[in-house]
């Protein structure tokens, strides 16, 4: 049985990521090009400066996933690119790269699939307390609608925000990401409340542009499963679900946080300082969403820990989910169990856990619109006789290829699946070690792109609609 019809195989990227150019044609600076700049900060003192140079070869790229038979392509607009000083005035260059990297994608009928923040903040905005400042959600809010309005005649698929747990997660508890604070518990649940109210009063603003497309939110999905049937590591998953899942989706689709959270966050002294108007713009604007972009690599595994202490150490490998670390709130700790398997950065491969985890979010959410946003194997890619062989990760997509399609005929409503990455690409805290694309980048020859493997593997899947999984 192939895919239904209007299934969109696609991949994806992030601006800092790739494009470089990072102070080219107006840009503004963003929170990454100072973060990474500073000492320790990130693998072997990586940075975007330059990246894989997409500003400059995004035609090659896009013809190289047209060669693919890439159906879309999932990529985030630089904010300030567009609003050099975040919500200042327009940078018509801005407009233009994008302009161009859109039409490039429709000369080869790839759907353009657009993020608008993942994680690069415009500097001025960082300085002002970010993401715990509610200037930073208004002036997300005219950044989303320039590009609405620029781009909504011909992008009609937009995510507003990446993974709003990373971003808030790793830059107020374990100081990994910017502004680089650890332990923050209120500002990390202040950040969350503001970028949720951003993202519901953009859907309103692009919904009264009545231009027709569809608007959502991508998250890191990470169902938690006890490591056991003792009632204390149940109840365990059960907590980690509330906070790393629910704690996302509800506000989201339901317009309001659930209540197990709130009624702990007000005991702890960490509730957002949220206004009627604020709470009262998640609730008018849940039902116009339109779908959930999932982010799935793993789910993870609890067991729960006495109350332990509240303030930890992170390392930059511990910052990233790997199994072995206490919750922030040290209710559970995430445990590697010696009967699953694990990538080279110790993330659990588990296509299982992801079917389990989209029932669960069928049975709390209904019938909501799904993309999997992102999926796939960070790895250190063999080489052999010069030819990159990254049979690990055509074996990780296509398990997990086969759980999508079972999950449609189990009646989940997923319309899509974006391998995370198209291209090899800078890992924010691992350098260019942690290899995803279907496309080599090498760096010792001028950046040069090369095919990998599973390149030609995922054009044939998507040739067949992958038929034969
Ligand atoms: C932490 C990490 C990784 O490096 O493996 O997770 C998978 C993937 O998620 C994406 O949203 C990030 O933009 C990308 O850089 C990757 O980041």
């Amino acid at each position: 049985m192939k895919f239904p019809h209007d299934f969109l195989f696609g991949a994806a990227s992030a601006s800092y990521q790739v494009e470089g150019a990072w102070n080219e044609d107006g840009k503004g600076v963003t929170n990454w090009d100072v973060f990474s700049k500073l000492p320790g900060k990130t693998f072997e003192g990586t940075n975007g400066d330059v990246a894989i140079d997409h500003y400059h070869r995004y035609k090659e790229d896009i013809k190289l996933m047209a060669e693919m038979g890439l159906e879309s392509y999932r990529f985030s607009v630089s904010w300030a690119r567009i609003l050099p000083t975040g919500d200042g005035e327009v940078n018509a260059k801005g407009l233009e790269f994008y302009n161009n990297l859109i039409n490039e994608c429709l000369k080869y009928g790839i759907v353009p699939f657009v993020t608008l923040y993942h994680w690069d903040l415009p500097l001025t905005l960082e300085e002002d307390g970010g993401w715990t400042n509610r200037r930073t959600a208004d002036a997300f809010v005219k950044y989303a609608e320039v590009c609405f309005r620029e781009f909504g005649d011909r992008v009609k698929h937009w995510i507003t925000f990446n993974e709003t747990v990373m971003f808030t997660g790793l830059g107020y508890l374990k100081g990994a990401h910017p502004p680089g604070i650890t332990n923050d518990e209120k500002k990390y649940f202040q950040a969350t409340h503001y970028v949720f109210y951003a993202h519901a009063k953009a859907v309103e603003v692009y919904k009264s542009l009545k231009q027709y497309g569809e608007i959502g939110i991508t998250h890191v999905f990470l169902p938690a499963y006890s490591v056991d049937g003792k009632q204390a590591n149940i109840v365990a998953a059960q907590h980690a679900n509330e906070y790393e899942t629910f704690w996302y989706y509800d506000p989201i689709l339901k317009g309001e946080y659930p209540s197990y959270v709130v009624k702990q966050l007000e005991e702890k002294g960490w509730t957002p300082s949220w206004t009627e108007e604020e709470l009262d713009t998640l609730k008018r604007n849940a039902e116009s969403n339109d779908f959930i972009g999932l982010n799935y690599y793993q789910p993870i595994r609890v067991e729960r820990i006495a109350e332990g202490s509240l303030a930890m150490e992170h390392s930059r490998e511990s910052s990233t989910l790997a199994p072995g670390n206490p919750s922030f709130d040290g209710y559970y700790r995430t445990v590697k169990m010696n009967d699953k398997t694990y990538t080279k950065w110790g993330w659990e491969i588990s296509p299982q856990g992801f079917l389990d985890g989209l029932h669960m979010l069928k049975d709390r959410y209904g019938d909501i619109k799904m993309y999997v946003t992102e999926n796939g194997l960070g790895d250190e890619d063999p080489i052999i006789d010069n030819e990159i062989v990254d049979v690990p990760r055509i074996k990780y997509i296509e398990e997990h290829l086969k759980v999508v399609k079972r999950a449609i005929g189990e009646g989940i409503n997923l319309k899509g699946y974006y391998a995370w990455s198209v291209i090899d690409l800078l890992s924010w805290l691992n350098g260019y070690k942690k290899q995803y694309g279907f496309i080599y980048v090498d760096h010792a020859d001028n950046l040069n792109r090369k095919k990998k493997l599973s390149f030609h593997w995922y054009k044939h899947i998507i040739e067949t609609r992958g038929e034969e999984l």
